[in-house]
């Protein structure tokens, strides 16, 4: 990226991978794709190579989240540089081989684009996730995104925390951005949940397609939501769950937390409070796929970022 007159440069996104199947049992991401192998006429755009690929397939197989351990984790130096071959866990092997094929992350040959289709068992409704604040070229996309959607709601949450962000599949390419569309339960597939992450990402497409054609986007600003904390379940001194969500919080992604508000539920009923500072907007609310990360809820913070104007280079 370079900056002139307060337009931001950015090289032609020409090269575009649209991920599934990071999570085996996220049914619209694993269908989409599969359908899109099929026959592309949907995903393609002029000055556009869009591929759709099935990034774990043997998860995807057994319908489960993954097999040894979690591709969305698994992007870190660390993995990709490991020696060690057939002995590695196989979802480590599997982030080798995509960041050689989409990569390598953080080099000028990686992959423009990448969308990472995923479904939450959480209330979240339509959400694209970001993981930095300053990439001018997914703000713009976000922009495009939120507005082509209304009034439906489409919403930004942004993990650029220091020690709650973590190593995607999509952090090989220059922009990362991830699908994130519920309730949908694991293993399960509804329609409506399927058709709003398919609109989703033809607004997405059109962008860049509009972009690569020399399109300039005036500055703009984007209302996200920045995460914060992880919250856990109530344990017992033996890590055994002594509480549930509270039934007035459960389904209540995005909407405001206050302190001294009901969060947790024990099974004699008793009511645990939120004991913050001050207001937070909750989300990823008893996601099926956070309990073995003693992960009931994340908080965020409501803020507005702005976005300078961009353009091709
Ligand atoms: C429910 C789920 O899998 N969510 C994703 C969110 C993301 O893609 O950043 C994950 O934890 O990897
Ligand atoms: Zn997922």
């Amino acid at each position: 990226m370079s900056s002139y007159n307060n337009t931001a440069r950015f090289s032609e996104a020409r090269r575009v991978a649209i991920f599934g199947g990071t999570h085996g049992n996220e049914m619209s991401g694993v269908t989409l794709v599969n359908l899109w192998t099929k026959n592309g006429a949907e995903i393609q755009r002029k000055a556009v190579e869009a591929v759709p690929f099935i990034t774990n397939p043997k998860a995807v197989e057994k319908c489960t989240r993954y097999v040894d351990t979690d591709l969305n984790r698994a992007f870190t130096p660390e993995n990709l540089s490991a020696p060690g071959g057939n002995n590695l866990p196989y979802e480590v092997l599997r982030a080798q081989e995509i960041n050689r094929i989409f990569g390598p992350k953080g080099s000028p040959e990686a992959y423009d684009v990448i969308f990472d289709l995923h479904n939450t068992t959480s209330n979240m409704g339509c959400t694209l996730i970001l993981e930095s604040s300053k990439d001018y070229f997914n703000l713009q996309m976000m922009n495009y995104i939120k507005k082509a959607m209304a009034p439906a709601s489409c919403l930004v949450l942004l993990n650029e925390h220091p020690l709650l962000k973590y190593s995607t599949s999509r952090s090989v390419a220059k922009h990362p951005v991830g699908l994130e569309v519920g309730p949908q339960p694991q293993g399960v597939l509804r329609s409506n949940i399927f058709e709003a992450m398919r609109v989703i990402l033809k607004h997405a497409l059109d962008f860049i397609e509009l972009f690569n054609e020399g399109v300039e986007f005036p500055p703009c600003t984007v209302e996200v939501f920045r995460v914060l904390e992880r919250i856990d379940y109530p344990r017992d001194a033996n890590g055994n769950i002594i509480a549930m969500v509270h039934p007035n919080l459960q389904d209540c992604d995005w909407e405001p937390l206050n302190p001294g508000d009901p969060m947790f539920q024990t099974f004699d009923g008793k009511t645990i409070h939120y004991q913050g500072s001050g207001t937070v907007y909750p989300t990823f609310i008893n996601e099926a796929a956070y309990y073995e990360k003693q992960q009931a809820f994340i908080t965020t913070r409501r803020e507005t970022l702005v976005a300078s104007a961009i353009k091709k280079a």
